[in-house]
């Protein structure tokens, strides 16, 4: 069994995947992300799970998949935003180096848009986005070794606060 070197956890289109690969290669490491674990497995899109099955189904599947990842991966490991709800994988996350990238909501409407690929920010993305993360910012926060800031940082500025956060060492 084996562990990530650092967990990124975060809301949708904070910036997960694009930090992610920056700082697996600051680090000289590989990078996972849940959600293409599960779209690979599945042979279908997030979308279409939460369209076919509903979301109950698609957090059992992501609740396996973050599980797997975490025992699998030893590089920089993404998980999808919702993971934190389930309360067994924040006890998997406790103890982990865990980094929560944060950003307001006028930076998360800019970064996802109107993009069909989220169906939960599909209809109102605004409002959607702040009842999310009202449910959801403790959890974040109470998970967190660290919590780096996105708003108005570009990727490489996210990735060398991370980086400085964690007092890490590129290889
Ligand atoms: N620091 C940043 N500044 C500006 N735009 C960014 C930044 N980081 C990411 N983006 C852009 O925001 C969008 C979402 O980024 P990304 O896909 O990395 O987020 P994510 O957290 O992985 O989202 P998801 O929940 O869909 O997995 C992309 O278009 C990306 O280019
Ligand atoms: O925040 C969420 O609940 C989600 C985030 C994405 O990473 C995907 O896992 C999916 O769209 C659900
Ligand atoms: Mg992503």
């Amino acid at each position: 069994m084996t562990r990530p070197q650092v967990v990124l956890v975060g809301p949708m289109g904070v910036g997960k995947s694009t930090v992610g690969q920056l700082l697996a290669a600051r680090l000289g490491v590989g990078y996972r992300d849940t959600d293409d674990d599960i779209v690979a497995e599945q042979g279908r899109t997030i979308a279409e799970i939460f369209v076919d099955e509903g979301e109950p189904v698609f957090r059992a599947i992501e609740k396996a998949a973050v599980r797997r990842a975490l025992t699998e991966h030893d590089g920089v490991l993404a998980l999808g935003g919702g993971s934190i709800l389930d309360e067994d994988t924040r006890a998997l996350l406790a103890g982990q180096r865990v980094v929560y990238l944060s950003m307001d909501v006028e930076e998360a409407v800019q970064r996802t848009g109107l993009n069909a690929a989220r169906p939960l920010l599909a209809v109102n993305p605004r409002k959607q986005w702040r009842e999310l993360m009202e449910a959801r910012r403790h959890l974040y926060e109470g998970i967190a070794t660290a919590v780096v800031a996105t708003d108005g940082r570009t990727p490489e500025e996210v990735t060398q606060a991370a980086l400085d956060a964690l007092e890490l060492k590129e290889a």
